[in-house]
């Protein structure tokens, strides 16, 4: 909550004004009832001026809470909104400082919940807020008491209507939180398999699973539907019982005050204005109790936002660091490492050194962490045991923007952005030029086919790149990794979707072009690799043999092996 206060006090006058309006609100609700009963007596007592004037007063009270009404109601949507804006740019903000595995820890799919769903629910608190946690208690504590004044004889009246309305808002309100929380598990059940279906729609209709993945989400939509109808019934059953014990509370009014009206007229008067109040007290505790409900909802919702501000980002950099890459020396020192969760380390005991300029191979089996390894060198994860150093400097130590600007990791699996060719690409040097677009993409073997584009570098790029072919997207991401000119460049698997003729040009044209700069290449080939000055093979996450590709030949029974699967396949 105090996150919230926070937030609300950045728009002090909107909630100020919004809470004066409440107030004002309130005090026309509960003044009405009381010229409603002025108006009956002048009418009883053929009191025409007094009929007007107080005729008057109730008209421009009643205009007056109106008003109020109406611009509690929009200062109100409006603080809602903008508090919740602030708490939604702050989470996102806050997990661009994540470091994978604090992302990893929540999973993407339970991040994009936590920023949408239930920041909707924290608007809706605020909202209900400002609308109603002051008037709520005053109008009952207000109409309860004014209702005691009015018709003192009939108190009980109005304790036996509180205690029912407020039992059966109890019992209502508690079986419809429970229907609501249901509702919130398989609304994101449905969303989760609906975007996993759309994501794997090629699957799903290569291997035929049309059938049974609209099994697996209509058992779902099935719960979600039965849970929601449960909510609609309580609803069609709340509006008539309340109607019923209101209808009682006004016969058993006018029964019990019709002795007294026979000897005082003023009295039907009273019995109008204590019905009045009567329908307010009803009204108080229905709202309070939804308010309740609805606010215990948004209380969990504000719970897991508030898991992702306070959660502190496991990769810090020091802002301070003023140690500069230069060069792009990279020294592993006995590094161990081991993902969260995992039962045993990744990468064992590593440790090597390579000298600017060179080009290593990285091989190994599948799962024998070599994507592990290059993500440490680009610090996203922090080794478990060990150093990692570049240019002498801790990796821990290093200047976060001369990390990112000398360290450029391209993934198997190219990610691109909504946006355009040239969006993409400068992702890599935020101003780049077009001729050092095209230089860049000339090296990634990309400039052929984004020439033959009509709009060229301005092309538009559809999400996760779905309108470029596997190969053209790991051409943009090679240009992406590339334009920088980086001191390190990391190449995990990423002209696997490449034909062997344009993987021998990227290599050639990096040999050419990044003379200087340090290149591992991350293969399952090992044609992609024969050529690098070292080749460092891994076995289940240990370093099992360095050399050269004769070398290996002639010393590693790792390398040995794979070599001997692959001979004859590829053209070495
Ligand atoms: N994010 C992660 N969380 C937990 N364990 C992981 C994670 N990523 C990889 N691993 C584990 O770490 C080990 C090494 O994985 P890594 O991806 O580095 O292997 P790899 O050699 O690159 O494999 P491949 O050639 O198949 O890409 C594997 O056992 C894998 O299960």
């Amino acid at each position: 909550m105090a996150l919230l206060i926070n937030k609300m006090k950045n728009h002090l006058g909107a909630v100020v004004g919004s809470i004066l309006m409440t107030i004002i609100i309130v005090a026309t609700q509960l003044w009405q009832p009381k010229l409603l009963q002025q108006v009956l007596n002048a009418v009883m007592a053929d009191d025409k001026d007094k009929i007007v004037k107080v005729g008057i007063t109730l008209l421009v009270v009643a205009g007056v809470g109106l008003i109020a009404g109406v611009i509690n109601t929009i200062l109100a949507a409006k603080v809602a909104q903008e508090v919740s804006a602030d708490v939604r740019e702050e989470g996102f903000k806050k997990i661009q400082t994540f470091s994978f595995s604090n992302i990893e820890k929540f999973s993407t799919g339970n991040i994009v919940v936590r920023l949408t769903n239930d920041i909707t629910q924290i608007q809706t608190l605020v909202m209900l807020t400002l609308q109603t946690l002051l008037r709520i208690p005053i109008l009952f504590v207000g109409s309860f008491i004014l209702a005691m004044m009015t018709l003192p004889q009939l108190w009980w009246v109005i304790i036996v209507l509180v205690v029912l309305v407020f039992v059966t808002v109890m019992a209502v309100f508690g079986m419809m939180g429970k229907h609501f929380g249901m509702i919130q598990t398989y609304l994101d059940r449905v969303n989760g398999i609906a975007k996993e279906n759309l994501a794997g729609m090629r699957v799903v209709k290569s291997f035929v699973q049309e059938a049974n993945e609209t099994k697996r989400f209509s058992k779902v939509s099935e719960k979600l539907t039965k849970h929601t109808i449960s909510v609609g019934n309580l609803f069609a059953v709340m509006i008539p019982t309340f109607t019923v014990i209101s209808s009682l509370a006004i016969v058993v009014a006018i029964y019990f005050s019709a002795d007294l009206a026979t000897k005082d007229l003023n009295v039907i008067g009273a019995v109008a204005s204590f019905m009045n109040y009567l329908m307010q007290i009803m009204m108080s505790i229905i709202i309070g109790g939804m308010m309740t409900m609805m606010a215990s909802r948004a209380m969990v919702s504000l719970a897991r936002i508030k898991e992702i501000l306070d959660t502190e980002p496991d990769i810090t950099f020091n802002p301070e660091a003023t140690n500069m890459i230069t060069k792009g020396d990279v020294s592993f020192k006995n590094v161990t490492f081991q993902y969260e969760g995992d039962d045993r380390p990744s990468l064992k005991h590593i440790s090597f050194d390579v000298t600017h300029g060179q080009s290593i191979g990285i091989v190994g089996a599948t799962g024998a962490g070599k994507s592990t390894l290059a993500q440490l060198i680009a610090r996203l994860y922090d080794p478990t045991e060990g150093s990692i150093e570049i240019d002498q400097i801790d990796l821990k130590a290093a200047n976060k923007e001369n990390l990112r600007e000398s360290v450029a990791l391209v993934l198997q699996k190219a990610m691109l952005f909504s946006g355009t060719i040239a969006d993409n690409i400068r992702h890599g040097k935020r101003d780049a030029s077009e001729q050092e677009m095209e230089a860049a993409s000339s090296i990634a073997q990309a400039k052929e086919f984004i020439d033959r584009q009509v709009d060229r570098y301005g092309s538009l790029v559809e999400e996760r790149g779905a309108n470029f072919s596997g190969g053209q997207k790991q051409r943009l991401s090679i240009s992406r990794g590339v334009i920088g000119y980086p001191k390190i460049l990391i190449l995990d698997d990423s002209t696997s979707a490449l034909d062997a003729k344009s993987e021998k040009l990227v290599k050639e044209a990096l040999n050419k072009e990044l003379k200087g700069t340090t290149t591992f290449i991350i293969a399952q080939k090992i044609s992609s690799v024969v050529q690098a000055d070292k080749i460092l093979v891994l076995d289940e996450g240990e370093l099992v043999a360095t050399g050269t590709h004769q070398e290996l030949v002639a010393s590693s029974e790792v390398y040995r092996e794979i070599y001997e699967t692959q001979k004859g396949k590829e053209v070495l």
